[in-house]
């Protein structure tokens, strides 16, 4: 028989914040003080790892911490180069207990203050590489969202230069690739042009130092908003755009370890390959093919996977991982 399904996603009560709703790997709040729909959030990343559609039962220990670690780094980072965007960060400082300001104690490392926005209603996408939907669409089309590439990639080609692949957000189930002119449609076409602009000179400063310390950056996530007060139809809403969410994790990424890569087969997730490869294993009993919930996994594919981690960040970073 299946097992159980798997336990849901039980976000940690966090005294003075109100949970305002969760995704399979983060949870997000904003104070109990301030009216429902309003005030600062709270973005916390959880242990949780998502594989195969599957949110699995036992969790990678210091994976929220590394993830935020490695997120703030990197809104430095493009800060720093350039990208010409502000972000939403407020802080990810321990402050005090009644939420007027920076992260609860609980989740301190794992968390992040943000200005609420917003968000606009398109997943940001840029691809330096072929793989996943982008693949699929092409096999099919031979075009990405609507934008034609040469004849004979495979699995993991290196696109000539980066293409924006936008898709609208579903709530179940995969995001579905939109053409440019659809977002050009939901935003209007000079927010759907700086949104593209945005998306792609982000996914150019992380593709170069991520390739410069040997791992390459397939492709990237992001999500903009606009702050309270901007119509996203007036004129001023293209400056105003402000990059959200988390940046460049192997959440909202897909990493390749450089020393790997071999176009024409799926590339090895930096992250995720020794999860799914269990998980795949006759060692797991899994029946994917029912679409059952995921066994819970051994300590040395966990440990191993928080090494992978922990590996992201050193390597990206520069820094050793506390
Ligand atoms: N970031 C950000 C943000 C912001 N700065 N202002 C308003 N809304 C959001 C916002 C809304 N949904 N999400 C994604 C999401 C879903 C589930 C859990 C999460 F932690 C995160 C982000």
């Amino acid at each position: 028989p299946a097992p159980a399904p798997g336990p849901a996603p039980v976000p940690p009560e966090l005294p003075g914040w109100r949970h305002v709703r969760s995704g399979k790997v983060r949870d997000l709040y904003e104070p109990a003080s301030a009216a429902p729909g309003e005030g600062d959030l709270l973005v916390v990343a959880s242990d949780r790892v998502s594989a195969f559609d599957h949110v699995l039962a036992t969790p990678v220990p210091d994976k929220g911490a590394v993830l935020t670690a490695l997120s703030l780094w990197w809104f430095e980072r493009l800060a720093e180069a350039g990208l010409g965007v502000p972000d939403h960060v407020l802080s990810a400082e321990v402050g005090p207990d009644d939420a007027s300001s920076g992260v609860p104690a609980d989740v301190a490392g794992r968390a992040v203050r943000c200005r609420r926005l917003a968000m606009l209603p398109v997943e940001c996408v840029a691809r330096g590489y072929l793989t996943g939907s982008g693949l699929a669409d092409y096999r099919a089309t031979g075009a990405v969202c609507g934008v034609e590439l040469p004849d004979g990639l495979e699995d993991g080609s290196r696109l000539h230069r980066p293409v924006f692949t936008p898709a609208t957000k579903a709530d179940v189930g995969h995001d579905e690739n939109v053409s440019f002119a659809v977002v050009a449609e939901l935003l209007g076409p000079d927010l759907a042009e700086r949104a593209r602009e945005v998306t792609l000179r982000l996914y150019a400063l992380g593709e170069e130092m991520a390739r410069e310390r040997g791992v390459l950056l397939a492709d990237t996530k992001i999500e903009l908003g606009l702050p309270p007060g901007v119509d996203a139809a007036s004129a001023e809403a293209p400056g105003a755009l402000v990059l959200a969410d988390e940046v460049l994790t192997p959440d909202s990424s897909r990493f390749w370890d450089a020393a790997a890569w071999a176009p024409g087969r799926a590339q090895p997730s930096f992250d995720k390959q020794f999860v799914r490869d269990w998980l795949l294993s006759d060692a797991s009993g899994w029946d994917r093919a029912a679409d059952a919930p995921p066994p819970p996994l051994p300590d040395d594919v966990v440990e191993a996977t928080r090494g992978r981690y922990v590996e992201a960040y050193e390597r990206l970073t520069g820094r050793r991982w506390a």
